[in-house]
């Protein structure tokens, strides 16, 4: 195995499961289209698309390589054909848009996620929230860039404000003005590692991830500030940065979906307070002994962060229940104590004797 391809990401994790294929090559996803995928190899860039036998087994997407991806192919003249998808480390999906509950993958095995945000218009902490759950989901470690410093004027008061749901979590401030907060980004990207970019769509990523390839690789949008340019990101790329790491940039995501998200860890406030809660299923309305009630009155925890949780975890709930369809778990959930369900089975058995 030759030295880019250790630069690309390739460690023992991988390694090991690469032995099990004897006669195939491995390659990485570094993008894909109609079913054609672009893959980095030792021996550079080719072109694959998956076996007749790979369709057949794959039962949903999540069977199907994408971005970042390891997979091992067959190589050809035409294009190589994938075999087998290596196991990830970590995979960032996203719902789809509408009404389906079908996941759509974002990128594989990424070790840290940028979640970009600018300091001006796109400004949103709830957005933030939502971002931050998505990426403790994918298993990779979350980053927040706050970008263009330069059009705000009380960054500050705005870095207080995002400390305040992000514990843990670093954050750096950057702005292509004055190429600040750029050597900060670069120091999260060593060699071997990947990062993924999200964020709205005009936030900076594009201009962000040229700085750190020393070129213009990537379209950047128009010179308009207002997010309602029409050119946006569409593609999803890896680019492996000489020098440094892996880095995928990712379309603007416009409805960031929530999918049987982990809040535990971005609202660990709230997780703390509900163990203290006198009722270990108390619903934080106006139940006695509320730890997260009291908080609030305390001032110690904002009404609308409660809700902001409250509502996530409503959609991570219904995502769960739609996807995995448990009739146990849904009945409750519609009935949320033993009683109701009681008086529910036994209705049921009355009405069946009558029948
Ligand atoms: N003032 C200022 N403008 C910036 C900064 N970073 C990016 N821009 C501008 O913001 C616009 C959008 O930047 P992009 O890098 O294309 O944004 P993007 O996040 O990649 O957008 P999509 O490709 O649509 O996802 C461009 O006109 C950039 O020049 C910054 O720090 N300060
Ligand atoms: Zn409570």
């Amino acid at each position: 195995m030759n030295n880019e391809m250790k630069d690309l990401g390739l460690n023992d994790f991988f390694l090991k499961e690469v032995k099990h294929f004897e006669g195939l090559h491995v390659g990485r996803v570094s993008s894909l289209s109609k079913g054609i995928y672009k893959l980095i190899t030792d021996q550079g860039e080719l072109k694959a698309e998956v076996s007749g036998k790979f369709r057949y087994k794959a039962t949903g997407a999540r069977n199907y390589p994408t971005v970042g991806d390891f997979v091992m192919i067959k190589r050809t003249d035409g294009n190589s054909i994938i075999h087998h998808v290596l196991s990830r480390k970590s995979l960032l999906v996203r719902k789809e848009a509408g009404m389906t509950q079908e996941t759509q993958l974002i990128a594989a095995n990424i070790d840290k996620i940028f979640i970009c945000m600018s300091l001006n218009n796109d400004f949103n902490i709830r957005r933030m929230e939502r971002y931050l759950s998505i990426a403790w989901d994918s298993g990779a470690i979350p980053v927040i860039v706050l970008t263009k410093a330069d059009l705000c004027e009380n960054v500050e008061a705005m870095l207080e404000e995002v400390s305040r749901i992000s514990i843990g979590v670093d954050v750096i401030v950057t702005s292509s003005v004055d190429n600040e907060g750029y050597e900060p980004v670069k120091n999260y990207l060593p060699s071997g590692q990947t990062v993924a970019f999200i964020g709205s769509s005009g936030v900076g990523k594009s201009t962000l991830i040229n700085a750190l390839l020393g070129q213009e690789l990537i379209e950047t949008r128009d010179l308009r500030n207002d997010e309602k340019g029409k050119h946006t990101t569409t593609r999803r790329e890896l680019f492996l940065i000489s020098g440094l790491g892996v880095v995928i940039d990712t379309p603007g995501m416009r409805e960031l979906g929530v999918h049987s998200v982990d809040l535990s860890k971005s609202f660990s406030d709230i997780d703390e307070l509900t163990k203290q809660c006198k009722f270990n299923n108390c619903q934080h309305k106006s139940e006695p002994g509320c730890a997260v009630q009291q908080a609030i009155t305390d001032g110690e925890l904002s009404n609308k962060r409660l809700q902001s949780y409250q509502k996530l975890e409503r959609e991570a709930r219904r995502a769960e229940l739609k996807a995995e369809g448990r009739e146990k778990e849904r009945l409750k959930y519609m009935f949320d104590n033993l009683r109701q369900i009681k008086r529910f089975r036994k209705a049921v058995k009355a009405k069946n004797r009558r029948r």
